[in-house]
């Protein structure tokens, strides 16, 4: 089966997206970038209607590659219920500190997701790291959203290469940045655990835009 993430920024979005039987609910808000966060109240608000009923991630914001910074950030989201917890990794910056102090969290019930960008230039060699630590999952996104879509910035060998090394080391993983529908067949046989969208679901495909009901149901009509 091919999951479904979709990033949403209120209930009502979060609704939405369960009616059309996402696979994963992303809390997330666009307008503040690539990994922009919700407040924790807010997350934690919409935990509430969506504990046990899906699977929900959220991200900790667009950090400064600080341990203390990150772990503090990782914690307080923790504390909202959410499921899966989404950190981005940035480019050009030390990730080991990091890295090590988010494994003291990982041996409870906290599951983290490491996001690298695409069109970073990421270390991919990182990834036998994060499944060290713990980590739950990891999984490739775009910061600029002007750069087009993950299959543009990432030559599919290369994704092809991510999957199979995340998934030889327990990672779930994941494929998102300005995905369109037109990306989709391409992506699909490299297997990823699942696809992530939110500039595609939108109107006008404008990420920071309201979610559009109509285009989210054609994308997870093409995840059969
Ligand atoms: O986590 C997935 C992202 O929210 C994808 O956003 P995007 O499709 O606008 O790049």
């Amino acid at each position: 089966m091919n999951r479904m993430l979709a990033s949403v920024n209120s209930l009502e979005e979060a609704f939405i997206a369960l009616h059309f039987d996402v696979d994963i609910i992303d809390l997330k808000q666009p307008a503040l970038g690539a990994l922009g966060a919700l407040p924790a109240h807010q997350v934690q608000a919409i935990v509430t209607h969506l504990a046990n009923v899906r699977p929900v991630s959220a991200t900790v914001g667009d950090l400064p590659m600080q341990a203390d910074v990150i772990f503090n950030a990782v914690q307080e989201m923790a504390n909202t219920g959410v499921d899966y917890i989404k950190i981005g990794f940035f480019p050009d910056q030390d990730w080991s500190a990091v890295i090590t102090k988010l494994a003291t969290l990982t041996s409870g019930a906290i599951q983290l997701i490491a996001v690298l960008f695409a069109d970073q230039q990421p270390d991919l060699s990182s990834i036998e790291q994060f499944s060290k630590a713990g980590f739950t999952g990891i999984m490739l996104d775009t910061m600029d959203k002007t750069n087009g879509s993950l299959s543009k910035v990432m030559p599919l060998a290369t994704l092809q290469h991510f999957v199979q090394t995340a998934q030889h080391h327990q990672l779930l993983c994941g494929l998102a940045g300005s995905l369109r529908a037109d990306d989709i067949p391409a992506l699909l046989p490299l297997q990823a655990d699942y696809l992530g969208f939110r500039g595609a679901l939108c109107e006008q495909q404008q990420r920071t835009a309201e979610l559009d009901s109509a285009a989210l149901m054609r994308i997870k009509a093409l995840l059969v």
